[in-house]
């Protein structure tokens, strides 16, 4: 199965990535995830990405592609994989539907849209600033990439809604009721694709 997480920053995405992996026993792919770590190993896409990330903008397409293609061709991304955090705006969404029909890739097999109020997300974050000591949590960084989120993020919710991919969930609620929601609609999806 082959599932994009799509939604603003804090909305819970990587949270309930980490667990629809496991679950079904496909690869997260974290683009913020594996720039920050790139970023620690002082890589050279790392050391190019970092002031993008410390100001709240979104890195140059070209990085995050390469990241993304070298994730989609490892085994682990065989049985499926759960893109989070990208695509996030519309040329990547171009660039995602090239590089899969270039690796030979079927598309996507559903977007899920994780929908929470903007009051909710920043109390979310400035706790995650507090636990995880992230630089982009801060309360001028949130408000950063808040805004970019609605700018170049949220139209690809439009889009992906006009080419009847898009599902989405309320966000909203524990944790585990999220969960939940989620397997419900990815259950429906793997019977309709059998993949
Ligand atoms: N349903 C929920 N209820 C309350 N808190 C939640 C819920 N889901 C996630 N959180 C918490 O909110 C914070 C943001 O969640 P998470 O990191 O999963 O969001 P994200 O969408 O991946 O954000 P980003 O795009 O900024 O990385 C975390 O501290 C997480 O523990
Ligand atoms: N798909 C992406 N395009 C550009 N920049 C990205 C992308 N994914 C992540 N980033 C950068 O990393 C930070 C943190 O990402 P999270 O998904 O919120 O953890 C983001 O603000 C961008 O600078």
């Amino acid at each position: 199965m082959r599932i994009i997480f799509l939604g603003p920053n804090g909305a819970g995405k990587g949270t309930q990535a980490a667990i629809v992996a496991k679950n079904f026993g496909i690869h997260h792919i974290s683009t913020g995830e594996l720039l920050r770590q790139e970023r620690k190993d002082k890589t050279d896409r790392g050391q190019k990405a970092q002031s993008y990330i410390d100001k709240g903008s979104l890195v140059p397409d070209s990085i995050v592609l390469d990241i993304v293609k070298e994730q989609l061709t490892k085994k682990e991304a065989t049985p499926g994989w759960i893109l989070d955090g990208f695509p996030r705006n519309v040329a990547q969404v171009g660039a995602l539907d090239k590089l899969l029909r270039d690796l030979n890739q079927a598309s996507c097999d559903c977007v899920i849209n994780f929908d929470v109020p903007d009051s909710v997300l920043v109390q979310r974050l400035r706790k995650r600033a507090i636990k995880e000591n992230r630089t982009d949590d801060t309360p001028e960084v949130i408000r950063r990439r808040i805004q970019i989120f609605q700018e170049e993020t949220a139209p690809l919710i439009n889009l992906y809604s006009e080419w009847l991919l898009l599902e989405t969930i309320n966000g909203f609620m524990s944790k585990e009721a999220v969960t939940s929601a989620i397997k419900e609609v990815l259950l429906e999806v793997k019977k309709s694709t059998k993949s």
